[in-house]
């Protein structure tokens, strides 16, 4: 149990057990779920910190998980699992951030730990697709196809660079094949949690940071980890979905050829490395980790089943590149829920301002947690409340008829009760937005779902 905090909240009584954060004095809220209250906010070194009670006893969790750059103010809004956190003035790729407090990644840290654990994850619209993890043995050609790959459709896949305590080779640079580091300093980063998965391999210490997955997926690329069976293994166990590919040389006098043509490697280094590659081939067949086993005898027809299998058969023209698509909250901002999955922000400033067109509706409905640090799948619409065509269907209700009934009046008389308190008239007119279908077309379709 920890000490109290040191800033005073004004009413925690009310707080937020229908979803929306307290007012404060501070830039703090308190956010309560269950037995357990969670403030958030504070400067702590310039990002948000949190802490919670249970019962009324204060608790220092472990926090996982990069923090979020402290802002002007915030909004919480409690989901399933976490609290949605909806950053004021701050940057589109900023202003949406998640506290997990019961996802499954948190219920597995808890078991790990044997204490309290929250996780910080950023909020990311859209989904990245699935990473491909490619495993096998040393000198079995992962590298070449990977090369040949990214070389071929280098605006769909992006390569991981993991971080490894080996030398460099002659023709390796840092930072693209791998970032070369020390050992002390990587086991520090793996302890920090900066890692989402690293293992011993062939004497040196290699791992896959957060980052190093996160920024390919940002970037709206498919991406590419060439790692150990150990790995492969680590990242099976975690909440990161991808496609597994095994890579299988035609035979151990083969694999060794290839290694000692290669050339990069002391005699000591080749011997260890075929050592090492009869168990890992055993593992690669047989663990149940891979989905797919790869034979790379002839290389072009191993490259060609490997596009098969990613559905790059040679007329296939690659889907195009999916840009990540950023929110602009308004700059300041009230918060209404309108059930689990949907979110409405509006606009703070008064009545039919142009500002009020900023109005956005959240869906939460398909999240998704990436590497740790992240969670995917964020959808929104730009709702554009009080566009001439909505008012003027608002002003001639006969312009506007309902969408199937059952459905409008639960929605609208929850939108009701949970905005109570909490800018009404916004949200009561929103419901109108949303809930009536258009017999013109005046009225964004995008805005009805
Ligand atoms: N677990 C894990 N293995 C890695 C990582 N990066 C590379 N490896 C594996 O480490 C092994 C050795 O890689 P490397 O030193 O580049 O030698 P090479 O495979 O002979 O080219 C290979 O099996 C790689 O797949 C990583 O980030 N994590
Ligand atoms: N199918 C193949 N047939 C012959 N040589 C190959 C084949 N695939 C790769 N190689 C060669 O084998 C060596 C090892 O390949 P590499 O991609 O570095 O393996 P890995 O990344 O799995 O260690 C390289 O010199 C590469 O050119």
């Amino acid at each position: 149990m920890g000490e109290a905090p040191t800033f005073i909240l004004q009413d925690l009584k009310n707080g937020t057990a229908n979803g929306f954060e307290s007012k404060t004095e501070t830039l703090d809220t308190a956010t309560i779920i269950g037995d357990k209250k969670y403030v958030i906010g504070g400067a702590d070194g310039g990002t948000l910190s949190v802490k919670f009670q249970i019962l009324g006893e204060w608790v220092n969790p472990i926090v996982l998980g990069t923090k979020p750059i402290s802002c002007n103010g915030h909004t919480t809004v409690i989901l399933k699992d976490r609290i949605l956190i909806l950053k004021k003035n701050s940057k589109p790729d900023d202003c949406i951030w998640f506290l997990e407090v019961d996802t499954q990644y948190v219920r597995q840290q808890k078991k790990l730990l044997g204490t309290e654990v929250v996780a910080w994850s950023k909020g990311v619209v859209g989904n990245a697709e699935k990473p491909l993890v490619i495993s096998g043995p040393s000198g079995v050609g992962k590298g070449t196809l990977i090369s040949m790959l990214m070389k071929e459709f280098p605006s769909m896949f992006g390569f991981s660079v993991s971080h490894t305590t080996r030398a460099a080779r002659g023709m390796e640079k840092n930072g693209v094949h791998y970032h070369f580091t020390e050992k002390s300093i990587m086991e520090k980063e793996i302890e920090d949690g900066k890692f989402l998965e690293s293992a011993s391999v062939h004497g040196n210490l290699y791992g896959t940071s957060v980052e190093a997955v996160e920024v390919v997926s940002d970037a709206g690329k498919r991406c590419i980890l060439d790692i150990d069976v150990q790995g492969a293994r680590s990242v099976r166990a975690s909440s990161l979905e991808a496609k597994f590919i095994f890579i299988c040389p035609p035979s151990m006098e083969e694999l060794e050829k290839r290694l000692r043509d290669r050339g990069t490697e002391t005699e000591e280094q080749i011997l260890k490395r075929l050592r090492n590659a009869q168990n890992e081939i055993e593992q690669g067949k047989s663990s149940g980790i891979f989905d797919t086993i790869l034979y790379n005898d002839k290389l072009e027809e191993c490259y060609e089943n490997l596009k098969k299998l990613l559905g790059l058969n040679c007329c296939a023209t690659p889907p195009p590149k999916s840009a990540p698509r950023e929110i602009n909250l308004p700059l300041d901002h009230s918060v209404s829920k309108i059930d689990d999955n949907k979110i409405i922000i509006n606009c703070i400033s008064s009545g039919l301002e142009k500002e009020s067109k900023n109005s956005i509706m959240l869906d939460v409905s398909s999240l998704k947690r990436g590497a740790p640090g992240r969670t995917r799948g964020l959808d929104y619409q730009v709702i554009d409340m009080f566009s001439d065509g909505l008012s003027h269907q608002l002003a001639n209700p006969e312009l506007a008829e309902p969408t199937i009934q059952p459905f409008h009046n639960s929605h609208l008389s929850s939108a009701n009760s949970l905005c109570g308190g909490f800018y009404p008239s916004h949200a009561k007119e929103m419901a109108w937005q949303l809930w009536f279908k258009p017999t013109s077309t005046s009225l964004d379709p995008t805005c009805i779902w």
